[in-house]
């Protein structure tokens, strides 16, 4: 007997080649070393004869290749049947979709087919485990959007995310708004809008405004509560829109049509008892009807104090004016009394705007000055029916919530609606809002939280030649390079005059703003520094000019290519006269109106999209085209900025 027969005569082989394992006594065995060689030498043997072109000694008329050959048929169809007939599919094996050369099979199909066909085959097949598992990582697949691949942006983890279902069920309630005269606004207000928007021919409501005026005009349904008795409060909404998106006139339009309407209703309430105190005393007999039918001055009645109906709070002074200046734009159509006070303001000033003789309608102001009035004045939050919250991601953080919240406890008795605006929603403000105003309805556009694709984004890459790690340098160039693109664009007989240009700069700490600003400066930029310590009348003088309120003088025709860049005297150093640069802090990213610039250089890579999106927004406003420029130096998050360019590109949101 052979050591193989010997091998297969032994009863433990038998229940070894039964449950296809390996007896590990056997193993040990020198016979089983044995069978092991002589397997070997086999192998070897037949591979030579192969080689050689000889048959196989196991297999002589074996057609398919050794397992220890690597077969070069893999990508052949199987060959047909001697009679002809096709091969027969293999049953799915676990490894049967390897060493395929086209992505075929059942998750190739899956992609293809649609919804609904996928529905109807799994109307038709049971449901098994294995396929439920791969229906749900397949749905899965399809239900995450490309922002998944935005991994640097999610490690910042700041922007709550709003399903574009949200976004396109507004997108119907913006189409059906197409003009100003459809909304249901008083004449008056209707009238002023023309000066609000003095410059355009056809003035049409922009989606926030579609989405925001009707609902704060009370033309759309409450959303029911679960249990409508608990309701108690005002009615609350949160209207998110991109920047530069026309928020303010979203909220300035329905705050004033209301006060007017009360201001109708008191006035006819007022008429009414007039005309009963009349008859009254008509049908007064005992009555004196001589000279001594004076009334007595009540002396303890106390004089009014300021009572407005609305207040709008604002994070800075800055946005104080800006909003001022709108209300004041409107009130020459329909009256109201508009009282922008900040601490930029004396004492006195306040006092006056506040507490003058014809009384206030809307007052517009920072929480915290707010907030120290109404601790000496709690009268004045007494009759506020519309409490509105610009920029609410602002004033509900940590610096402003609590003056915030203390306005907000103060006015709720009197307040029908409360609303809040902001281009962003973080998540600690979702959080918030959802927990104390879980009826909040929220308004929100569909391209929110996304910087519109009109809005070019350029990297300078600062460690590179020529710059090699000098951030100041490559600021001043870029800026340089920006202000002569005009000049080399206008034809050379100067028939074009150059515009003048105006830039902002971004820098994430306020230290840098005086340092990047007197570089700039020395390298014949006229450039300032923009924080809260700049001097008041300097620093608005500096924005009306960023912001379209001052016209600035452009260079006459045939001065286009001299007016560019300038030499001094004596020929040492060049001026860049055509542009003006503004360096700031997030102080100029919040809701300043910077209808006149079309470029923002970024020279410090923001640490938040919410930054991103802030300071990027101050470009590209109301429809208009601009360009981003962010200085990627030594330290900086490359991967970020990449990020962020990707889904700009795309127009998808920073989240
Ligand atoms: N319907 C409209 N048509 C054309 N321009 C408009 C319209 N509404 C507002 N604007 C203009 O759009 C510009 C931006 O408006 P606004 O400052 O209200 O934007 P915003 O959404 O508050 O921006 P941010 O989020 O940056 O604060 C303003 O110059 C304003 O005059």
């Amino acid at each position: 007997m052979g050591l193989r027969q010997a091998a297969r005569a032994c009863p433990f082989c038998e229940v070894r080649s039964l449950l296809g394992g390996r007896p590990p006594q056997l193993q040990q065995t020198r016979l089983y070393a044995q069978i092991q060689r002589d397997r070997a030498a086999r192998f070897d043997d037949d591979a030579a004869r192969r080689r050689s072109g000889g048959p196989s000694r196991r297999r002589p008329d074996a057609s398919r290749p050794s397992r220890m050959v690597l077969s070069d048929t893999v990508a052949r169809p199987a060959r047909p049947s001697a009679d002809g007939t096709p091969p027969k599919k293999k049953t799915r094996e676990p490894f049967s979709h390897l060493n395929r050369t086209k992505a075929t099979g059942i998750m190739h199909k899956r992609l293809d087919m649609g919804q609904d066909q996928r529905q109807d085959t799994q109307r038709r097949q049971p449901p098994t485990t294995e396929r439920r598992e791969g229906d749900r990582r397949f749905d899965r697949r399809r239900t995450t959007s490309s922002s998944d691949s935005f991994h640097a942006l999610k490690m910042q983890k700041s922007l709550h995310e709003i399903p574009y279902k949200l976004r396109s069920a507004i997108k119907a309630k913006v189409e059906e708004v197409d003009s100003f005269e459809g909304l249901p606004l008083m004449d008056s207000v209707q009238k002023a809008i023309k000066d609000a928007l003095p410059d355009l021919e056809y003035r049409t409501p922009t989606p926030a405004q579609a989405v925001a005026i009707p609902a704060l005009l009370g033309l759309q349904k409450q959303p029911r509560t679960r249990n409508p008795t608990k309701k108690t409060g005002p009615e609350s909404y949160l209207l998110a829109a991109e920047t530069g998106s026309g928020k303010t006139l979203a909220y300035l339009l329905p705050v004033i049509d209301a006060i007017k309407r009360e201001e109708a209703a008191d006035k006819e309430e007022a008429e009414r008892t007039a005309a009963d105190d009349a008859a009254t005393k008509a049908a007064d007999h005992t009555r004196r009807d001589d000279i001594f039918d004076v009334e007595e001055p009540d002396l303890n009645k106390a004089v009014d104090p300021a009572r407005p109906r609305a207040i709008i709070l604002v994070p800075s002074a800055e946005l104080v004016a800006q909003v001022g200046a709108v209300a004041k734009s409107l009130s020459h159509e329909c009256k109201f009394r508009a009282a922008p006070i900040s601490a930029k303001n004396s004492a006195t000033v306040i006092r006056n705007r506040l507490f003058n003789e014809n009384g206030v309608d809307i007052v517009i102001c920072t929480p915290p000055l707010l907030a120290s009035i109404a601790e000496s004045n709690p009268n004045i939050l007494a009759r506020v029916t519309h409490l509105i919250v610009d920029e609410a991601d602002s004033l509900f953080d940590r610096s402003f919530k609590p003056s915030t919240t203390e306005i907000l406890d103060r006015a709720t008795p009197s307040l029908k609606k409360l609303f809040l605006c902001s281009a962003t929603i973080p998540k600690y403000l979702d959080k918030y809002l959802a927990e104390k105003f879980p009826d909040m309805q929220r308004l929100v556009t569909p391209n929110l939280h996304a910087i519109p694709r009109r809005v070019a984004l350029g990297v300078v890459d600062v460690n590179k030649e020529p710059y090699r790690g000098n951030k100041m340098l490559a600021c001043a160039d870029t800026i340089w390079q920006i202000g002569k693109a005009t000049a080399d664009y206008d034809p050379a007989d100067g028939k074009e005059a150059v515009p003048t240009k105006r830039i902002l700069v971004f820098v994430n700490e306020r230290d840098d703003t005086d340092k990047v600003a007197e570089y700039l400066s020395k390298k014949g930029i006229d450039a300032m520094a923009f924080h809260r310590d700049t001097d008041p009348n300097r620093q608005a003088k500096a924005l009306a000019s960023f912001t379209g309120t001052e016209k600035i003088k452009e260079p006459k025709d045939g001065e286009a290519q001299k007016e560019a860049v300038k030499s001094n005297a004596s020929g040492t150093s060049r001026q860049l006269s055509n542009t003006k640069v503004i360096v700031t802090t997030d102080l100029g990213s919040r809701g300043i109106d910077t209808v006149s610039v079309r470029h923002v250089i970024l020279y410090d890579v923001p640490h938040t999209t919410i930054d991103f999106i802030h300071r990027l927004g101050r470009t590209g406003r109301m429809g208009r085209r601009g360009r981003g420029i962010v200085l990627v130096g030594p330290g900086d998050r490359a991967d970020v900025v990449k990020e962020v360019r990707d889904a700009m590109f795309r127009g998808e949101a920073l989240i």
